[in-house]
């Protein structure tokens, strides 16, 4: 399809008020939409079934579905439009003191927690409130296409639950029939360094998601490869990334997600006592902020060879069981002519609060740029 019918048909789905999702897979050229036919509102009951998934970080609130059988399907290429200099979208930033003096305070807590021993590791995180100038989602999910090639970029609807947008770098798992793989992800820093100048802290922090994957996957999987952490970019900030890839045992998907959500990239570890201090502690609602968002269970064609002379096998291997989910960052809800931006950061016994608070700027700023 036409990449202005494309969005036309967002524009169309979104003023009559009914569900859809758009979005964009890191590093693709392939915009893809469910526009949903109803207003209902789908929640996920079992991992059998088949659409895109919104997913909050609390597992005892609802994952809503848009299911692939109530809705079309659409897709077209995308093109980079060109006209948006991120740099000089660059601003200086005013901040509220109280905000500034509550995320310091927080930062403290959970640094005099982890030192108590309650915990190693905790994320946490705050939001942002900025007055909308462009209230068009459909232009801002332009604008994070253009400036996020290589993250998940999205716009997310549904008249009953609202509107997100992001522009994620965290993949929770993609599986294809029985290949899995998914991705330890920690530690900011604002510009490209190389591995020798994270510190022990950052490092630290990436290792602890490392072996928590690796430990969660364990009994599900018949092969499990960890790539060393590489330094990867996402917009403005640098990040630490190893690849965690294999076969699994058996496709059971709500196991797996279940074992892996929420790591600790943006809970903590050990994950349940870092839970309930976020939750005690945060003072606000997460709602899909490092929840997780994606395709589940979307069949994918496997182009067939041809020249091959087992026609019943190239049958039978043509449909592939394909999910991708990743981690709701970088993102921000729409509500009242304001924008919500949600930012957090992993919190261990070496943090520096104020360190941790300028590191929620800088997150912040990678949404905001879309927003000017
Ligand atoms: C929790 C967030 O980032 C996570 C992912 C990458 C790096 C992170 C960090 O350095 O703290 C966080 O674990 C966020 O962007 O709000």
């Amino acid at each position: 399809m036409d990449s202005n019918l494309f969005f036309k048909k967002l524009e169309n789905q979104f003023t009559n008020k009914l569900p859809f999702v758009a979005y964009k897979k890191p590093n693709e050229n392939t915009l893809f939409s469910l526009l949903q036919n109803t207003e209902a509102l789908h929640i996920l009951r079992d991992f059998t079934s088949s659409g895109f998934v919104l997913a909050p970080f609390d597992s005892s609130n609802d994952t809503v579905i848009i299911p692939l059988e109530d809705s079309e399907c659409i897709q077209s290429d995308y093109h980079k439009s060109n006209n948006v200099d991120v740099n000089s979208l660059e601003k200086g930033e005013l901040y509220d003191s109280n905000q500034r003096d509550h995320h310091i305070q927080l930062v403290s807590k959970g640094i005099n927690t982890i030192k108590e021993g309650h915990f190693e590791k905790v994320v946490l995180s705050r939001v942002d409130m900025v007055k909308l100038q462009e209230n068009n989602p459909i232009e801002l999910f332009k604008r994070l296409l253009d400036n996020y090639s290589q993250a998940f970029v999205y716009c997310w609807f549904h008249p009953k639950v609202g509107l997100w947008l992001g522009a994620t770098p965290e993949t929770l798992i993609k599986i294809s029939n029985n290949y899995f793989e998914t991705m330890s992800l920690a530690g900011t820093l604002q510009s490209q360094v190389n591995l020798a100048q994270w510190s022990v802290k950052e490092k630290n922090e990436q290792q602890i998601v490392t072996d928590y994957i690796v430990s969660q996957l364990q009994d599900s999987t018949a092969a499990l490869h960890v790539s060393d952490p590489k330094t990867v970019q996402a917009g403005n900030l640098v990040h630490l990334k190893s690849l965690i890839y294999g076969t699994l045992k058996s496709n059971n998907l709500e196991h797996i997600v279940n074992a892996l959500h929420p790591t600790p990239a943006v809970c903590g570890f050990p994950k349940e006592p870092a839970k309930q201090f976020i939750l005690k502690e945060e003072g606000y609602d997460r709602e899909f902020y490092t929840g997780y968002l994606g395709e589940l269970n979307f069949k994918e064609q496997i182009s067939r060879n041809r020249n091959r002379q087992n026609i019943e096998n190239n049958a039978y291997s043509a449909i592939r069981n394909v999910s991708n989910l990743f981690v709701n960052l970088r993102c921000m809800q729409l509500k009242n002519n304001e924008a919500l931006i949600y930012v957090g950061g992993g919190i261990t016994g070496d943090s520096e609060p104020e360190r941790e608070w300028q590191e929620t700027v800088s997150k912040s700023m990678t949404i905001k740029k879309a927003l000017y």
